[in-house]
């Protein structure tokens, strides 16, 4: 008998909400989770095991970015991504259709895959859903994204149709090609555009497919959070409960609260990290630029109550120097803030939903941002 080394276990529900854990042969993923981008086999500006205690049970690499530099095959021949960034736990990799059309030059998608040129040597890259998979092994990924097409919105029906069809001929085409992987998953992906018969669709038909997981795409595409809530109603009754549902791509604080409220138990997003360079603080009073003179003498910390030490330590009048002075270390102790805002954030939504009072948590959470910083 194989024990299946990939499992999910809803634990509790909360209305829509539930919490849950991924298990796998690297570790555990407790959801709802936050996981960081380490786009480059780096999460920008922090350690490893920084980013570990801060409570993230996993990472997320890119296919897009790792293809063209190192290359899939360097990263196998050193040993692997995990090995390589030295995270020894889970790593999602994202397929990388998304990256060629959000950052390549002169590209053509057709049935076979998507061709693209490098924007780092120009130097030309046919991607088909095979190779990403193929690429996604080398690198050791545990959970792969298959190959799809992400629309930009807003977009005609016809468009969001096509793209919605291609993607799921693209999900069998890498069912096949990812094969048996024991402790790894590849999750297929939700399209369809704002077209709610066209969600519904792809969602019932990827579920036949029988996938470890699910995610939805094409959002967070700068379409309005009343879309973005809407396509997630439309097509979270189609996807099987009891599988974990990722989120692509979101997102700031509140996108994340109100999607936990409606049954997603994945995410991810840059927000943290990128901001975090630019002088963009998350906290439980709300967002701060600290490039903002309000800031030159102020001397209390980020959050004397926060664990994390760029918060309870650090004046603000110093990270605002360190901002506008463009140093490192600003860069670093913002980044830092940021993530451990955001895994306080998914600690306390799961706590929350294991009691059975999200509803109150989320009062008390949107209260706190409403209330700025006192
Ligand atoms: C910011 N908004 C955003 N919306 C997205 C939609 C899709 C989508 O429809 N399909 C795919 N494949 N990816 C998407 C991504 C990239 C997520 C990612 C980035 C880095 C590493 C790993 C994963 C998105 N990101």
């Amino acid at each position: 008998m194989t024990t299946d080394q990939f499992t999910f276990t809803v634990t509790k529900t909360d209305g829509a909400a539930r919490t849950g854990e991924i298990r796998m042969p690297r570790g555990v993923i407790r959801t709802p989770a936050f996981m960081p981008v380490g786009t480059a086999a780096t999460v920008k500006a922090m350690y490893p095991d920084q980013v570990k205690a801060l409570g993230a049970d996993v990472v997320l690499g890119n296919t897009y970015h790792l293809m063209l530099r190192p290359s899939a095959e360097r990263v196998a021949r050193l040993g692997g991504l995990h090995k390589f960034m030295n995270w020894p736990y889970p790593i999602l990799t994202d397929s990388g259709g998304f990256q060629v059309m959000s950052l390549s030059a002169l590209r053509k998608i057709d049935e076979s895959g998507v061709t693209f040129q490098s924007h780092i040597d120009g130097s030309t890259h046919v991607m088909t859903p095979e190779r990403s998979i193929e690429i996604q092994g080398l690198l050791g990924s545990d959970i792969q994204m298959q190959l799809d097409e992400c629309v930009k919105l807003p977009c005609t029906e016809a468009v969001a149709e096509k793209a919605m069809r291609l993607s799921l001929r693209w999900a069998e085409r890498c069912r096949v090609a990812f094969g048996e992987q024991p402790g790894r998953a590849m999750f297929g992906i939700v399209q369809g555009g704002e077209v709610e018969r066209l969600r519904i669709e792809s969602a019932k038909e990827l579920a036949n497919l029988d996938l470890k997981g699910y995610a939805i795409g094409g959002l967070a595409v700068g379409e309005p959070q009343d879309v973005m809530l809407r396509m997630i109603e439309t097509v979270e009754p189609y996807m099987p409960n009891t599988k974990p549902r990722y989120l692509m791509g979101v997102g700031t604080p509140d996108d994340i609260v109100e999607s936990v409220r409606r049954g997603v138990d994945m995410f991810d997003c840059v927000m943290p990290t990128r901001a975090g360079r630019h002088g963009l603080v998350f906290t439980r009073f709300g967002r701060m630029n600290l490039r903002n003179a309000r800031f030159a003498e102020d001397t209390r910390p980020l959050d004397a109550e926060s664990k994390c030490a760029a918060s309870n330590t650090y004046s603000r009048a110093y990270l605002h120097h360190l901002v506008r002075s463009n140093e490192i270390l600003g860069m670093m102790l913002l980044t830092w803030n940021n993530l451990a805002y955001y895994q306080e954030l998914m600690a306390g939504l799961r706590k929350a939903i294991a009691e059975g009072r999200l509803e109150d948590h989320i009062g008390e959470v949107k209260e706190g941002w409403a209330k700025g910083e006192h």
